[in-house]
């Protein structure tokens, strides 16, 4: 198992050149410290999953990450270079949560969108052919390209939710940042989300996305980050996606029971189950180690 305890040291990066997260320490202006030396790396090429409870420092890092919020320890490095240099260069988009956004003010899909071309415009901000492409391309990616003339406020959440993805398409960004971008959504617009986000995978994207929808994280996370203050444990899902990391990473907080009998099964599988789950979607796991459930034919990849 690849479980670590909180890292003292700097992680030796054996991640290539993706993101680098190393004693990150965040401590808040009110003296709250959110975040206690946190270290992890993740390669491109890659999804991994944010998982911690409400207020276990999720936003805080991605905030780290983008440059909001100062490190009062550690360091950041993305695609190799230190924070402030890879936002220079646009290298890292963000895909907020709806709620972090005022719906009051009128604006157009597609300028939204388009909002995401800004890093690669000069100073007065006019759009050129290039961008107007790239804001075209990335609606027609996430299936919004009929909404681009309606107002962003008039938008159902999952329509929001796949608008704030076809803007960090537009930015180019190589590594993505998603906070919760399942919550509030159908399971067609999840699927359809988690399909665009294996294709960014395959062009070497790094995608982290934080999620409380823990049944989907085995599905199509590579690698897993669990957060409680600091990272309890991090690397590939198949080892740290345990049943009993994830009790410890959400300290009883957890809705969770275990199901026995003969008469749940419709197959010769007479393992224990355990439901474990933070939001709508449980994570099963099966016996008494608490394995992930194996994939059967037919199931969703
Ligand atoms: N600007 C701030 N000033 C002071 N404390 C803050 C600030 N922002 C967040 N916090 C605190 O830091 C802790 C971590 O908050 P954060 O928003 O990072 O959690 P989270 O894991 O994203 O939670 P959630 O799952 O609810 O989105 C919380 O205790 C929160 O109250």
């Amino acid at each position: 198992m690849n479980e670590r305890a909180p890292s003292r040291g700097p992680v030796s990066s054996d991640a290539g050149q993706g993101l680098a997260v190393s004693n990150a320490t965040v401590t808040y202006r009110n003296g709250h410290t959110a975040l206690r030396d946190a270290s992890f790396a993740i390669p491109t090429g890659t999804i991994t999953a944010l998982v911690g409870v409400n207020g276990s420092g999720k936003s805080t890092l991605f905030k780290a990450i983008m440059g909001f919020v100062r490190l009062a320890q550690g360091e950041i490095s993305i695609l190799g270079q230190p924070v402030e240099r890879a936002l220079k260069q646009n290298l890292v988009a963000y895909v907020p949560q709806s709620e972090d956004v005022d719906w009051n003010f009128p604006v157009l899909v597609e300028d939204v969108v388009m909002m995401g071309r800004y890093g690669h415009m000069g100073m007065m901000r006019i759009p050129r052919h290039a961008d107007r492409e790239a804001v075209a391309a990335a609606l027609a990616r996430v299936g919004m390209s009929d909404f681009r003339k309606r107002q962003i406020g008039e938008l159902s959440g999952g329509q929001k939710k796949r608008v704030f993805l076809a803007r960090a398409l537009a930015q180019d960004g190589r590594v993505i940042l998603l906070d919760e971008p399942f919550t509030g959504v159908d399971v067609k617009t999840e699927d359809a989300i988690i399909k665009l986000l294996r294709a960014l995978r395959a062009e070497g994207r790094v995608m982290l996305v934080s999620t409380h929808n823990l049944g989907s994280v085995p599905e199509f996370c590579d690698r897993t980050v669990l957060l409680n203050r600091t990272v309890l444990a991090h690397g590939r899902t198949e080892e740290v996606f345990t049943q009993a990391n994830l009790e410890k990473t959400f300290g009883g907080v957890l809705r969770h029971f275990v199901l026995g009998g003969a008469g749940l099964h419709e197959d010769d599988d007479r393992r224990r189950l355990a439901v474990i789950t933070d939001d709508e979607r449980p994570v099963v796991f099966y016996g008494e180690n608490g394995h992930m459930k194996q994939k059967r034919s037919g199931e969703r990849e």
